[in-house]
């Protein structure tokens, strides 16, 4: 069957809705994570790609996936924007997910120097994916910035801990006219297909992989997640009953008379 469900990003049209971070796992693992998550995209820190070592995360990435640098490292608006503009002379294209985080502890993103640093990037055909804390107003000025994508978190990163934003992620789904991809602390495959249910364009989990007992069979049932989150949230969730219960036939009723 001929999928018409295109996630685009940038004007770039992709078939899966499951992007990839590949920071937390061995290089030997991630050919068999991308091809169990049938996913497009995949994340990569700039430093692991120009390494000195004689292995490169890029000679383990199957070909065709897009690759999505990030500006990890980055603890304001003009390190990550030298960080993209690196990536790109690397060869890395011009995707870019902007990452800037000033807090250790928590590693919240600083979503004002993420406004600045999509405004430059994007002024330079970047097609820019910033990571961000769920808020309203911050996605509206992203949008204005030329964002391509908005990737609220939905937990600390690492975390494993779900759907914590959930509220102001809906926020974000229902105004903001780009896809929302939700990133971080997306830890099982029930959360990511919760995320997909709510109307997310796409889900990025990392940790939730690496931390998994058998990683490529896990990359393979978030992908399945994924899929039937798209598949539920497209045909249109059954309504919820506020109060009371509703009988499933109306025989019951009859034989009740
Ligand atoms: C911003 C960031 O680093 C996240 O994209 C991370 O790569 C994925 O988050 P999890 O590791 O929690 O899945």
């Amino acid at each position: 069957m001929e999928n018409n469900d295109k996630l685009i990003i940038g004007g770039h049209e992709f078939n899966s809705r499951f992007i990839l971070g590949s920071g937390k796992y061995s290089l030997s693992l991630i050919k068999a994570a991308v091809e169990n998550a049938g996913a497009e995209i995949i994340t990569l820190a700039v430093r692991r790609a120009n390494t000195k070592e004689h292995e490169s995360i890029l000679d383990h990435i199957p070909e065709g996936v897009t690759l999505l640098p990030n500006t990890s490292g980055a603890r304001n608006a003009e390190e990550a924007v030298r960080i993209a503009r690196l990536a790109r002379e690397l060869g890395c294209g011009n995707f870019v997910k902007i990452e800037i985080m000033r807090d250790t502890k928590y590693l919240l993103p600083d979503n004002a120097e993420t406004i600045k640093a999509t405004d430059i990037l994007a002024n330079e055909g970047f097609v820019v994916m910033p990571y961000m804390y769920p808020d309203l107003n911050t996605a509206r000025d992203l949008v204005n910035a030329g964002a391509a994508s908005v990737m609220p978190l939905a937990s600390p990163i690492g975390s494993n801990k779900g759907l914590a934003t959930r509220d102001f992620i809906q926020i974000l789904i229902d105004e903001i006219d780009l896809p929302i991809i939700v990133d971080a602390g997306i830890g099982r495959p029930s959360q990511a297909c919760e995320a997909m249910e709510m109307g997310a364009a796409a889900v990025m989990s990392n940790t939730a992989l690496a931390t998994a007992g058998d990683l490529p069979m896990m990359a393979d049932a978030f992908r399945k997640a994924i899929e039937a989150g798209r598949q539920a949230y497209l045909s249109g969730l059954g309504r919820v009953l506020v109060r009371g219960a509703s009988p499933s036939d109306t025989l019951t009723g009859f034989l009740r008379d």
